[in-house]
């Protein structure tokens, strides 16, 4: 009898290719993601050295972070340092063979939502990618998680990784969600409890009945904020609706050999008794809409709450909570919903998938973005977006107030055009809110997206329950 295995030691196990004496392993990768930000090195490191790409059938290039979001990016890019890194890509892609979807396919998108999108990724899997955000894909049951760039390269002409074994870690939400509470809450709920160091050294398996009622798409917006936890990667055991949205996809097996991997994909789950070495228990029905008031992912309060002080916190916190407040212009004691906004920004990889965009859709339908709040609309893909405007979810956008634009990263990271001037401050559904990452002195606040389209409509922070009656 073998002990009880989690599901990552299931997928460990299964792609070791060696093991030296103090543990540190060579692990096979499945699945290697390519854009435009880390690889160019990679790639010139390839070249000079006179190597091919391993296994380019299973390398995905798509450029994401630096392109604009605006017609004509295809024919060109006015930033000269977003230029040279998407043509790098474009010729690195066809050079080396890899399977490549550039801007003007519409198959382009964020790296994180076009994997899935197009069946690249599968259960039991191990995903990397030069990003940090590769956590994603461990929804679909995947071992995913960024690397750097000399691991890109590594990667490349080896099709293998050299990796040391992450702890074991549960973070199991029980029971219901209630109303108006998403899989964003959740995942931002379990850094304000961890805090963004809580999992540092763990890969975080996600559980619980709150878990499994979520979607694909929901369990995706969790798994991609495990990083922000401080993991290595988060993951959720493969079930039914796992398959379900896999089958049929461009690059899931077909026939004899989708039946060969549904019967393997069935055996990753944790077994009974295996161990955890930390374990987290939240309860469904206590997470409440969320969002963050400072600089950091575990800045968050549920949005009934106010903006705390300095002194309400402990140790180094104190600190940094009084530098987030200064950063952030806010006075302790305020309510969080008489923040008032500037800008919104709905898209990134962890919430610009079709399902966010229903949800921030069914709150601004028939309504209007504030007066002074300009509001900005970015598809995950090309994809997401033609079926947005087939839904007439774009229509629903526009009509309110919100530019409709091309797929990328765009004010996630803000290396493209669309950035906060200094001051600014946005509702946005991604996922990091540190100083200047939506653009020079721009102030964030993360929430789901049905959060910022509320907030979208008030022109403050808003609890979205407020509105719902209206709207289901
Ligand atoms: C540019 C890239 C390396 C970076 C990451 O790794 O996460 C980006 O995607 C981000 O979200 O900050
Ligand atoms: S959308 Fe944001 S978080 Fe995701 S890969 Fe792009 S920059 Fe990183």
């Amino acid at each position: 009898m073998t002990a009880p295995r989690t599901l990552y030691d299931k997928i460990w196990d299964d792609h070791v290719v060696d093991r030296s004496e103090d543990g540190t392993c060579l692990l096979y990768i499945d699945r290697h993601l390519v854009h435009e930000v880390t690889s160019p090195q990679a790639f010139e490191g390839l070249r000079m050295s006179g190597r091919k790409v391993r296994a380019p059938e299973k390398t995905i290039a798509v450029p994401d972070h630096n392109v604009p979001t605006t017609a004509g990016r295809d024919k060109h890019i006015d930033n000269e340092e977003s230029r040279i890194q998407v043509e790098a890509l474009d010729k690195n892609a066809n050079d080396f063979g890899i399977n490549y979807y550039p801007v003007n396919d519409i198959r382009q998108g964020i790296v994180h939502i076009v994997g899935p999108e197009q069946g690249w990724t599968l259960p039991g899997m191990t995903v990397v990618c030069g990003d940090s955000h590769t956590a994603t894909h461990g929804a679909f049951g995947a071992l995913a998680h960024g690397i750097g760039t000399s691991e890109v390269e590594h990667v490349l002409a080896t099709q293998t990784l050299i990796q040391k074994k992450s702890k074991n870690m549960k973070v199991e939400i029980t029971g219901k969600l209630r109303p108006g509470v998403t899989a964003k809450d959740i995942t931002l709920s379990v850094i304000g409890a961890t805090g963004t160091a809580g999992g540092t050294g763990y890969v975080i398996e996600y559980c619980g009945e709150a878990i499994r009622d979520l979607s694909m798409e929901g369990r995706m917006t969790v798994c991609n904020m495990a990083i922000e936890g401080g993991a290595r990667a988060g993951l959720i055991a493969p079930d039914e609706k796992t398959f379900e949205y896999v089958k049929g996809r461009p690059h899931a097996p077909k026939g004899a050999a989708w039946e060969a991997a549904l019967a393997y994909w069935k055996t990753l789950y944790t077994d009974e008794g295996a161990h955890f070495d930390k374990v987290v228990t939240i309860k469904g029905e206590d997470i409440a809409p969320v969002v963050t008031w400072g600089t950091s992912p575990e800045d968050v309060l549920p949005i009934t709450g106010s903006v705390p002080a300095p002194e309400d916190f402990t140790g180094g916190k104190v600190e940094a909570a009084r530098r987030s407040l200064d950063y952030m212009g806010l006075t302790p004691g305020m309510k969080l919903t008489d923040i008032k906004i500037d800008a919104v920004f709905i898209g990134s990889c962890t919430n610009g998938r079709i399902e966010d965009l229903r949800a921030a859709a069914a709150i601004l339908k028939g309504k209007k973005i504030a007066p002074g709040v300009r509001g900005m609309v970015v598809p995950g893909s090309g994809l997401v977006r033609a079926q947005a405007e087939e839904e007439g979810l774009a229509q629903i956008f526009i009509d309110a107030g919100f530019e409709w634009r091309l797929a990328g990263c765009s004010m996630c990271l803000a290396m493209n055009p669309d950035q906060l001037a200094p001051g600014e401050r946005c509702a946005s559904t991604s996922n990091r809110n540190f100083e200047g990452r939506q653009g020079f002195k721009g102030r964030t606040h993360l929430m789901s997206p049905a959060m910022a389209a509320a907030a979208a409509v008030t022109g403050h922070l808003t609890d979205v329950r407020e509105m719902m009656t209206e709207t289901v």
